[in-house]
């Protein structure tokens, strides 16, 4: 590919190794959450949302469990200053909620955002300037002395405006924008300007933002940057240290990971990473990220599909397939070798009670984000296996079929989705079992069968069979001795004047699922003297009527009619 001689590395590692956060191998505590859905994934929309939808959205927020929300940007546009004035005015923020809105470092904007703010409980205000060595050439033209004064004259303005409110709790809160294409050292120097000046202490913090606005680097340079920052920035026990990735590269919740290790205590992020470009980092990954690890991540996604119902609702986007923990494909095994191994994983979890998760090929259990095993984790189409085909029967329709038999529905089941070049619903599935195996009553139909015990026959509990048999639409009337009801049927088959051809292989039973109308279930091998196998399954809701109807299907399976001769 051509050009690629015009890009090198735009980022600033730390000038010597900042590494120590390799030494830990998982997050231990959720971070404070903030959700920007309503300002960065906002501002990132085609067309932005609504008052009515932003109002929604926040709601929504607040009942997933988000304590920080930022707003918007009030100063922006109407419609973002009237919705912080409704949340204000109708008393829409819940009191555990703190509120955050953005503001540029310009005096009329800080203005304006204070105003949106007048009677607000609590706020966050988050002021921002770009600091990169590109911004700083090219956008500002300002030496860093001048970059630091539009930072430092911001965070005096966020004071005296925030002096005037004495109702309202005020934190403040500072990005250097474009953090990832700075100079660290930089960085630190303009963020220490800042803390100087706000002077936290233990009851009022202050947050230190530190964004990859565009994502440059892989995940552990940007953590290497976020340890250099924690361990530079003044005052850093009142510092909150947060972390805005954006997924420019696709590793933004890499990142955001690796960010923590290093020292980060909170995270800016939207749902399903909505946001500038490629989007800002998914927040939804990385809660159910630390679930997956045990962490109780303090928001709740345990109505998945209605996060994304509401997400695409307030939103007009749509989260992929392969989203993961929410796409709709997420939990879907096709191929044989997995949904085998699920469904033995599931059936020895079931079996031995047990509550840990380990279960193949899924990291975690569906039903913790309401997912449910029947219609997404199974799914049937020309990859899928034996395995695969009767986890459906069974879980579905109550036929629990026997190992022997399963090989061949499998392959029947696929070749059907291979020709037809589809998935098939578990309904698809049933019916093409049932059309080739369940109840197949021609040419041969057994259309009334009496048992009686031949207690005599050779001192046995033996069976006498009186049977009304139909075959070729010939009515014939039977009755034998045999040593158990099939075997007394067979012995009455063999008195009509074709020729069966048999032995019984397997044979084996279950009573079907409470809610079947029919109760019972059947299946029956035969073998003939090439060694041929047929099986065939029997429903009724009564045992030995279905154990008679399994051996007639197979039998018809074998005889096909235009084959089954005198
Ligand atoms: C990475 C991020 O997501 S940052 C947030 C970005 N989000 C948004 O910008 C959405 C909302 N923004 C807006 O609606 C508008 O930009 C407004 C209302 C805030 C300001 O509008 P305007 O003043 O008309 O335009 P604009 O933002 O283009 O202003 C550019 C000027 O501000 C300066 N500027 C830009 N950002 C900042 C900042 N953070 N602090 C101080 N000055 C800034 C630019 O250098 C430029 O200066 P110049 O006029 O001397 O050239
Ligand atoms: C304002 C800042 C935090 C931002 O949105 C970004 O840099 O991406």
């Amino acid at each position: 590919m051509k050009n690629y001689d015009r890009y090198s590395v735009g980022y600033f590692p730390p000038a010597t190794p900042h590494n120590e956060w390799v030494k830990k191998d998982h997050v231990e505590k959720a971070p404070t959450w903030c959700s920007v859905d309503l300002r960065d994934g906002n501002q990132a929309l085609i067309v932005p949302m609504s008052l009515e939808e932003k109002v929604e959205f926040f709601q929504y927020l607040v009942k997933l469990g988000f304590k920080e929300i930022e707003v918007g940007f009030p100063a922006a546009s109407e419609t973002e200053y009237h919705f912080l004035r409704k949340l204000v005015d109708d008393n829409l923020i819940p009191d555990d909620v703190t509120i955050q809105v953005l503001t540029q470092s310009r005096k009329h904007i800080i203005k304006k955002t204070f105003d949106s703010l007048v009677g607000v409980k609590k706020a966050v205000v988050h002021l921002y300037n770009s600091t990169s060595l590109a911004q700083r050439e090219q956008v500002f033209r300002k030496e860093k002395p001048e970059i630091i004064k539009i930072a430092t004259d911001g965070a005096h303005l966020l004071k005296e405006y925030a002096a005037k409110y004495p109702e309202t709790d005020f934190s403040f809160e500072y990005s250097p924008e474009s953090f990832t294409g700075t100079e660290v050292d930089f960085a630190a120097e303009i963020c220490n300007a800042v803390i100087d000046i706000w002077e936290p202490t233990p009851e009022n913090k202050v947050i230190i933002n530190l964004p990859s606005t565009v994502e440059m680097s892989m995940p552990h340079v940007y953590a290497s940057q976020i340890e250099y920052m924690c361990e530079q920035l003044h005052n850093r026990e009142n510092v909150i240290v947060s972390l805005h990735p954006h997924n420019d590269r696709g590793t933004a919740v890499a990142a955001a990971e690796l960010g923590l290790l290093a020292g980060g205590d909170r995270i800016e992020g939207t749902l399903f990473g909505n946001g500038e470009r490629t989007g800002n980092v998914d927040i939804v990954t990385l809660a159910m990220n630390l679930f997956a690890h045990g962490v109780d991540p303090e928001l709740n996604f345990s109505n998945m599909p209605e996060v994304v119902e509401k997400y695409e609702q307030y939103t007009d986007m749509k989260v992929p397939p392969r989203q993961p923990y929410s796409g709709k494909l997420v939990f879907a095994a096709f191929s044989g070798s997995h949904q085998d191994a699920i469904s033995k994983g599931m059936r020895w979890h079931k079996e031995k009670g047990l509550r840990t998760w380990s279960v193949p090929y899924l990291l975690i259990d569906p039903k913790d984000v309401g997912r449910e095993y029947e219609a997404d984790v199974i799914r049937i189409n020309s990859q899928s296996g034996k395995g695969g085909v009767a986890y459906i029967l069974e879980q579905n329709f109550g036929y629990s079929i026997p190992l022997q038999m399963r090989e061949e529905i499998g392959y029947m089941v696929k070749d059907l989705s291979d020709k037809e070049h589809k998935e098939l619903s578990p309904a698809e599935v049933y019916q093409a079992f049932a059309r080739e195996y369940v109840n197949v009553f021609d040419p041969i139909d057994i259309t009334d069968a009496t048992f009686m015990k031949a207690s005599d026959y050779k001192s046995n509990d033996g069976m006498i069979a009186k049977i009304k048999v139909r075959i070729n639409d010939e009515e014939y009337e039977f009755e034998a001795v045999g040593n158990g009801r099939l075997d007394a049927i067979s012995n009455a088959l063999k008195m009509t004047p074709y020729t069966f051809d048999y032995k019984f292989v397997t044979y084996s039973e279950h009573a079907l699922s409470a809610e079947s109308s029919s109760k019972a279930a059947a299946y029956v091998c035969i073998e003939d003297s090439d060694g041929n196998q047929f099986w065939g399954v029997g429903q009724h809701e009564d045992i030995i009527l279905a154990s008679v109807n399994a051996l007639v299907s197979a039998l018809n399976r074998q005889n096909k009619k235009d084959h089954f001769v005198e």
